[in-house]
């Protein structure tokens, strides 16, 4: 596998991306893919005409074309576990009939958004409300998928809030719900337990914790709740009545599932319209992602851009950069969209695959970042390539001083990231502060920045539900084109059982009421030491 584009790499040498902007002065528009008013310029990379074409290639050969029809049909791709992966009809309820296992979903798809309209109109008009009046605030319980969606997209779109207060409760660790509802008034507080299988163990040990502080705080309990999951005998269970579940099928993977009941929160806190702006926005890429062709088309350019820097030039890490402080979570959430679905090492035909699969996602808002880590970017041994993002225009136009900052700043990171500093002008920069001889020399040389440092910059008029949609839709398409290439199915994630399956046989030892013989001596004198403390 690219035989042909590490051959292209290899030939490289030490080509220096700045001169590419000098041999092509069109070079900018040419690497750049445009979608409405969205642009994903890729031209600060070592990507020219020929490695593009090898990397277009690429697409043909894994059949690309034929799997995204696959997976837009309903086809079960995620064949390790028998399922389709349809969370694009979230986002598209009002498509022609699409048939799972002989059945239209469509219908089911618009009548629980429209229950979740009902439901989040009702909450916001105090039509629906706890036992001390209209909801002020809204607990969302989840984890992994049924957390991070929602907690950043709610964040994103702050400015568009305009229903009760939304706060997310996901780690097992107690200081988390503690915390939360320590400032809530019970009374007015409504709980959302959203959970795809309705039985993981995060999940279903704070909403217990959530019920019994409900009833302890004179609130109605079960009552006060919704379900947000695929497990409507799971949730009958726990004593939550059927009209307020909202259910899925097994056909939204857990870290798709925003666009759907999961997205509920989000839906209470910006409201029905916006909501469907977010979907829409999401369907927008589809559509292109479904139509566009070959380096006009921006998920498969992302992907293609990624595979390149990961796979053929062996940068192991890639950072995700937004110079957009309500997208701090948005690092965390390409974590579980990206390295749950592509961190594998077993192709679809059950063989070990012998290159390497998806690579370490990381990052933080700009411009904090460039006061911690941004130092290893520019002089560590390590290239990371950066995926920057950032808006022409914020939601604070009285503030528009603090945007022009901003813009400035991811700029100049990606232009000092290619261009560097070399030892001549840092010499100069020395000499111009009036030093001189080995102490000159010495100084220059850790004012060193080597540039040829690749970026690529997605850039958006601002940060609306629609333009959210279209980048969440555009990074679930990026992900999707990489695990084809790869040969790896994207929608599984077996590798987070092993862990679950020990803690629940530990539990019973670090509560103390199993010895734990047989344990390693690591994980024993562990949990001695918690047992003489506890
Ligand atoms: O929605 P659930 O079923 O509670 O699962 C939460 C998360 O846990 C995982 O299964 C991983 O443990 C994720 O894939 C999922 O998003």
């Amino acid at each position: 596998m690219f035989k042909d584009l590490k051959t292209q790499h290899d030939a490289l040498g030490a080509r220096r991306i700045l001169d590419l902007f000098d041999a092509n002065p069109n070079r900018a528009t040419e690497c750049s893919v445009t979608f409405g008013d969205l642009v994903f310029d890729y031209s600060k990379t070592q990507i020219d005409a020929d490695i593009q074409n090898s990397l277009l290639a690429l697409t043909d050969e894994q059949g690309l074309a034929d799997y995204a029809q696959a997976m837009f049909s309903g086809q079960k791709i995620n064949d390790t576990e028998g399922r389709a992966v349809l969370h694009t009809a979230l986002r598209n309820p009002d498509g022609p009939p699409l048939e799972v296992d002989g059945e239209d979903i469509r219908p089911g798809v618009r009548n629980t958004l429209a229950r979740m309209r009902e439901m989040a109109t009702a909450v916001r008009d105090g039509s629906f409300a706890g036992t001390g009046g209209a909801f002020t605030d809204v607990v969302n319980i989840g984890i992994g998928g049924s957390d991070l969606g929602p907690a950043m997209a709610t964040l994103a779109l702050a400015p568009y809030h305009d229903g009760p207060r939304c706060h997310f409760v996901s780690n097992v660790d107690g200081a988390h719900i503690h915390d939360v509802l320590k400032d809530l008034e019970p009374k007015t507080t409504l709980i959302v337990v959203a959970s795809k299988t309705f039985t993981t163990i995060e999940t279903m040990t704070n909403a217990k914790t959530a019920r019994d502080w409900i009833v302890a705080g004179g609130g109605d309990g079960a009552g006060q709740f919704l379900a947000l999951s695929t497990a409507m005998d799971k949730t009958a269970d726990f004593g939550i009545p059927a009209e307020r579940v909202f259910g899925f099928e097994d056909w939204v993977g857990g870290r798709y599932s925003m666009w759907g009941p999961i997205g509920l929160s989000l839906m209470l806190a910006v409201g029905p319209d916006n909501f469907d702006a977010f979907l829409a926005g999401g369907k927008a890429m589809d559509d292109h992602f479904l139509s566009a062709e070959g380096a006009d088309n921006m998920p498969v350019m992302l992907a293609l851009v990624g595979l390149w820097h990961h796979q053929i030039c062996g940068h192991p890490t890639r950072a995700v950069l937004p110079y957009d402080q309500r997208l701090s979570r948005l690092a965390a959430y390409f974590q579980q969209l990206e390295m749950e679905s592509n961190g594998k090492s077993v192709a679809m035909d059950g063989s070990s695959v012998d290159y390497v699969t998806g690579p370490v996602v990381w990052g933080e808002p700009g411009t904090n970042g460039q006061h911690a880590f941004y130092q290893l970017i520019h002089q560590g041994t390590g290239v990371v390539p950066c995926e920057f993002m950032v808006a022409a225009q914020s939601h604070e136009p009285e503030l528009r001083h603090h945007h022009e900052l901003l813009v400035s700043n991811c700029l100049a990171q990606s232009e000092a990231l290619m261009r560097g500093r070399s030892l001549e002008e840092a010499r100069a920069l020395m000499a111009a502060k009036g030093m001189e001889g080995d102490e000159l020399e010495r100084q220059a040389r850790h004012r060193v920045f080597v540039g040829n440092r690749p970026s690529t910059t997605l850039i958006y008029p601002k940060l609306t539900p629609f333009v959210l949609g279209q980048i969440i839709a555009l990074y679930e398409h990026r992900v999707f084109v990489e695990g084809v290439i790869l040969g790896i199915n994207s929608y599984d994630q077996w590798g987070v059982e092993l862990g679950k399956e020990l803690a629940k046989s530990l539990e019973p030892m670090v509560r103390g009421d199993a010895v734990t013989d047989g344990k390693d001596g690591s994980t024993a004198a562990l949990i001695a030491y918690v047992r003489a403390r506890a």
